[in-house]
């Protein structure tokens, strides 16, 4: 069975080849809008917007990946930041506390678009730090295209204190749960 990625995050696309997995990639480039309130429910809607504006366009039979990932803080949803400025506030609140990650996903098949959403969380706790430090990480130029305006992938390592749940999460795919879903839903198994 084809699989297609509706992304074009190149996070996305590196988890999925560690697998070895063959695969190709759609860009969505759907409009970030959803009025879902619940981070889960704002994740997954997107998520499905991004998988089935792609899937729609396919001729052939294929399964269709899309993905969101949100940074949570009390009941603050940070997407990406749309300059330094932003990165700077996001971080500034972010320093010294635990937040929520949150990534949907969404599964749709062309054959008949069944379509399976679901969410993963991670929480993550950012370090303390100073302002000099915060400008010096907005300075690396990183944390532009992530959500939370930082990459624990990174130099976002070094900010980090631990984090509780799947990483792979945090980097903007849950790999084993998206998994369980290919198997359970469509049959489709990778180990
Ligand atoms: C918190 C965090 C987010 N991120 C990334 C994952 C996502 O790519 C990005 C959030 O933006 P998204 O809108 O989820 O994804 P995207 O715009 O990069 O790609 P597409 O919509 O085409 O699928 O932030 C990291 O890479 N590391 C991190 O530590």
């Amino acid at each position: 069975m084809k699989i297609v990625l509706a992304s074009k995050s190149p996070r996305r696309r590196e988890l999925l080849s560690n697998l070895g997995l063959d695969f190709q990639v759609i860009e969505s480039n759907v409009e970030e809008f959803s009025s879902e309130k619940h981070p889960s429910r704002y994740v997954m809607d997107l998520s499905f917007n991004k998988a089935l504006l792609v899937a729609k366009k396919l001729k052939e039979e294929a399964i269709v990946i899309g993905a969101d990932t949100v940074v949570v803080i009390e009941d603050k949803v940070l997407g990406k930041p749309k300059d330094r400025d932003e990165a700077y506030i996001m971080l500034k609140n972010l320093q010294g506390r635990v937040h929520t990650v949150y990534t949907g996903i969404t599964i749709v098949r062309t054959k008949d678009f069944k379509c399976v959403s679901d969410f993963e969380e991670t929480k993550v706790w950012i370090k303390k730090l100073e302002d000099e430090e915060i400008f010096n990480y907005i300075d690396t130029g990183e944390g532009y295209d992530k959500a939370g305006a930082y990459a624990i992938q990174g130099f976002g390592a070094l900010i980090v204190e631990k984090i509780e749940g799947d990483y792979f999460n945090v980097v903007g795919l849950p790999i084993s749960k998206l998994f369980d879903i290919l198997k359970r839903e469509f049959g489709v198994r990778l180990l």
